[in-house]
């Protein structure tokens, strides 16, 4: 098994950077275009509180799909298992990230699970809060202590752009309002929730402390105090390890093994329970909205560094 070093982070940068010219950058979020093509940048928290960093590293960049993680863990929080998921499933699905088809179809016309728009939509309407801006302060605040980064905010001009960029999740709110998964009181805050999360700017450290965060069951390091229970941080690290990269979440859990979620900036928050977060930035993304460079070096570190949860010697703790 290889050791953890910033060299060795250096050498699994190396080694994927050239895997992003099999992808590309989105062209609708502000400052991010083709020339970040190439760019990697990979962050190592471990439960022992050491850090390993390589590449470009001091990037930010928006959280977009990784804001589904911290929806789902606060609606978790504020209503319960069971509330959470009588409005969205708990399957994984074959289809893209934005689907409507399934709304239809599936169980009750419920989005197939917490980790894709429509269910994300849906869980964000269970966020408590008299008000949006209420409930987005709540956001921000868990954010910035889990993060331990009090500067984390939302970033104006990627909030414009998701907004003026927002035809298929209106219709997916308002789909939902229709099959009466959403009520008519909650069909706007909802979306205004989500559009605001995923514009929440972050860097590859940030990202790694959340991984920590949940690979730690909800504790940050050396605090004794439990910010989230660790029931609910189970729900959230299985539903990232079955349906966390979208319809590639198969692939990644035969290849690397354990809870991932990624978002279409090409950022990727990886949770090794019990060993160590990692935070990525690759903005070349798949046509499935994964990072390409990113989902390489994932593979890589995994392999190395023995981290899949199905691998023999690790404990299986989700
Ligand atoms: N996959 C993603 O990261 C999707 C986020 C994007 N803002 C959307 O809502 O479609």
């Amino acid at each position: 098994m290889k050791k953890l070093s910033n060299e060795y982070i250096e050498e699994v940068v190396k080694a994927c950077r050239p895997f992003a010219s099999k992808g590309r950058v989105v062209d609708h979020i502000p400052d991010l275009d083709q020339s970040h093509l190439s760019n990697l940048g990979v962050t190592i928290v471990t439960l022992d509180g050491e850090t390993y960093s390589a590449g470009e590293d001091e990037d930010h960049f928006s959280l977009q799909s990784i804001s589904k993680v911290i929806i789902l863990l606060m609606a978790l929080e504020d209503f319960g298992k069971e509330i959470v998921f009588q409005k969205v499933g708990m399957e994984p699905t074959d289809d893209l990230f934005n689907s409507i088809s399934h709304l239809e179809e599936y169980e009750g016309r419920r989005p197939y699970n917490p980790l894709i728009n429509s269910g994300a939509i849906a869980t964000a309407s269970l966020i408590r809060g008299s008000t949006v801006d209420d409930r987005f302060e709540r956001v921000l605040e868990l954010l910035r202590k889990i993060t331990e980064n009090k500067k984390i905010k939302m970033n104006e001009e990627v909030y414009n752009a998701e907004c003026n960029n927002s035809a298929r999740n209106k219709a997916l709110t308002y789909f939902m309002e229709s099959t009466g998964v959403l009520s008519s009181q909650e069909t706007e805050n909802a979306l205004e929730l989500y559009n605001r999360m995923n514009s929440i700017e972050i860097n590859s450290l940030s990202l790694a402390k959340l991984g920590c965060f949940l690979s730690n069951h909800g504790r940050l390091i050396g605090g004794k105090k439990q910010l989230i229970k660790p029931d609910n941080i189970r729900t959230v690290k299985a539903i990232m390890l079955t349906s966390g990269m979208y319809n590639e979440s198969g692939a990644y859990a035969v290849n690397v093994g354990f809870p991932l979620k990624s978002g279409v900036s090409g950022s990727i928050v990886g949770a090794v329970p019990g060993r160590m977060g990692i935070g990525i930035i690759g903005p070349a993304i798949n046509k499935k909205g994964n990072s390409c460079a990113g989902g390489e070096a994932l593979r890589i570190l995994s392999s190395d560094l023995e981290l899949s949860l199905l691998h023999d010697r690790n404990v299986v703790n989700l």
